[in-house]
C-alpha cells in the first residue's frame, strides 16, 4: 500500500496515485457531504475519471452496494477513488469485493477503514463483516485540510472510534509488539489532539496529529482481530441504526472496564499513552471533556432494545480476552445505555 500524507495533497496527488496504479477509468465515490471535494478530484483526473457516484450510506446497505457496483460496470471503471469517511470507503470496498477493482482512498474522517482489508455490509438489519485482501486500498491520500470541516463533536467521536481500534488491538489474540507500539502511539496522538480540535476546530497542527493517530489506529484494526467492543458496536449500528462513531465513543469505556481484569499489558500501554493511572476512568472523562454523547439512550436506543442487542450479539462468535455471558453483555450494555460511570464511581 502507498500512503501520501500532506496538507493540500488533494486533489493534485490523486491523479498521480491513479497513474501509478496504471488506472485509466476510475469511478469517484462520495456521499452528499463530500460532493464538492469529489468534484474537484474528478476534475483533476481529467480523462481518467469515468464518472462520479454520490450514493454512500452508513453501514453499506446491500441495495446501496448493488447500485454502486452497477455504476462501476456501466462506467466500465477499472478502479474506484473513495472520497469521504468510513461510509464512502466502505462502499468502495463493497464494489471491490464484487468486482476486484482497486481502490484509491481519500479519507475525510478518523474512522481508519482505508487502512484495513475489512469490509462490512448490512442486510435485513444485520451487519456482516469479513476480511478480503482485495478490498484493502492500494493507495491512500491523507490530507488534514479535508478534516477541517468536521464539527467539534463529530471530530471527537470519530477520534474515539479510532482510539477504540487501538484499544482492542492491544488485547487482540493476534496482536504483536509492533502493533502494540502503533496502538499506543495512535492513542497518545489522538488523546492529545482531540481536546485541541474541540477548542479550535480550525487548528491545522492538531488536525494533522489526529489524522496521523487515525492512520496508526486504522492500521492496528487492519492487522488484528477485534473483540467485544467492535462486536457490540456492529450490532448497535447494523440492527438499531445507531450512529457509528458516537456509538463507539459511548461504549468504549464500558467494554474496557469489563475487559480490564483480563488485560494488564493493554492497560499498562494505555496508562503510558494517556499519562494517567486509570485508563477506563480517563476515557470516560475524556468523553465528558470533549462534549460527546454520554449514553446509548441519548443516541436513541430504548431500554427494551438492550435485551435484543444481547441476543443478536450472542448469535455470532467474536474474539475477546474475557468470556462474556448474556448477563455480562446485558450489564455492559445497560451501563452504556444509562450513561453510568463505567468504573462504578
Ligand atoms: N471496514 C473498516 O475497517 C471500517 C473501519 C472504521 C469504520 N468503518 C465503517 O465506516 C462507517 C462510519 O464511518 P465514519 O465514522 O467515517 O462516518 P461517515 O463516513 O458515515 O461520516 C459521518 C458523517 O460525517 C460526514 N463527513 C464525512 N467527512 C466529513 C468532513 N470532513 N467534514 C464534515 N462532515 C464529514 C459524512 O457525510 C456523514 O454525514 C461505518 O459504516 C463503519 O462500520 C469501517
Ligand atoms: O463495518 C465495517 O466495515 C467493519 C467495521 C469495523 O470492523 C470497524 C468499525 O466498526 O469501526
Amino acid at each position: 500500500m502507498r500512503v501520501v500524507f500532506r496538507s493540500g495533497a488533494v486533489p493534485d496527488a490523486v491523479p498521480d496515485e491513479v497513474a501509478l496504479l496504471a488506472l485509466c477509468r476510475v469511478l469517484v465515490l462520495c456521499d452528499d457531504h463530500g460532493l464538492d471535494t469529489a468534484r474537484a478530484v474528478a476534475a483533476s483526473l481529467g480523462d481518467a475519471c469515468a464518472g462520479l457516484h454520490a450514493g454512500a450510506v452508513t453501514h453499506v446497505p446491500v441495495e446501496v452496494a448493488d447500485l454502486a457496483v452497477e455504476a462501476a460496470r456501466e462506467a466500465r471503471a477499472d478502479g474506484c477513488v473513495a472520497v469521504g469517511g468510513g461510509s464512502v470507503t466502505g462502499l468502495a470496498k463493497a464494489v471491490a469485493l464484487r468486482t476486484g477493482l482497486p481502490i484509491v482512498a481519500v479519507p475525510t474522517t478518523y474512522a481508519g477503514s482505508e487502512m484495513t482489508p475489512v469490509w462490512g455490509l448490512t442486510e435485513g438489519a444485520v451487519k456482516r463483516t469479513g476480511r478480503d485482501p482485495k478490498v484493502l486500498p492500494r493507495s491512500v491520500v491523507y490530507d488534514p485540510l479535508l478534516t477541517l470541516t468536521m464539527p467539534p463533536v463529530g471530530s471527537a467521536t470519530s477520534g474515539m472510534n479510532a482510539i477504540a481500534h487501538a484499544v482492542e488491538a492491544l488485547y487482540a489474540p493476534d496482536s504483536t509488539p509492533i502493533v502494540s507500539l502503533m496502538a499506543e502511539e495512535g492513542v497518545r496522538a489522538l488523546a492529545a489532539a482531540l481536546p485541541e480540535i474541540v477548542a479550535d476546530p480550525s487548528g491545522h497542527d492538531a488536525r494533522s496529529r489526529a489524522l496521523y493517530g487515525a492512520w496508526l489506529c486504522g492500521a492496528c484494526l487492519g492487522a488484528t482481530t477485534m473483540g467485544l467492543h467492535h462486536k457490540l458496536c456492529h450490532v448497535l449500528g447494523g440492527t438499531f441504526d445507531l450512529p457509528h462513531a458516537e456509538t463507539h465513543a459511548v461504549v468504549l469505556p464500558h467494554v474496557l472496564a469489563f475487559n480490564a481484569p483480563a488485560v494488564p499489558e493493554a492497560l499498562a500501554a494505555l496508562r503510558r499513552a494517556l499519562d494517567v493511572p486509570d485508563p477506563v476512568r480517563e476515557l470516560h472523562e475524556l468523553g465528558e471533556r470533549l462534549g460527546i454523547p454520554r449514553s446509548l439512550a441519548d443516541l436513541g436506543l430504548t431500554a427494551a432494545d438492550v435485551d435484543r442487542a444481547v441476543d443478536v450479539a450472542l448469535g455470532a462468535p467474536y474474539a475477546n480476552p474475557r468470556p462474556a455471558s448474556a448477563d455480562d453483555l446485558r450489564a455492559v450494555l445497560h451501563a452504556a445505555w444509562a450513561g453510568e460511570p463505567p468504573y462504578g464511581g
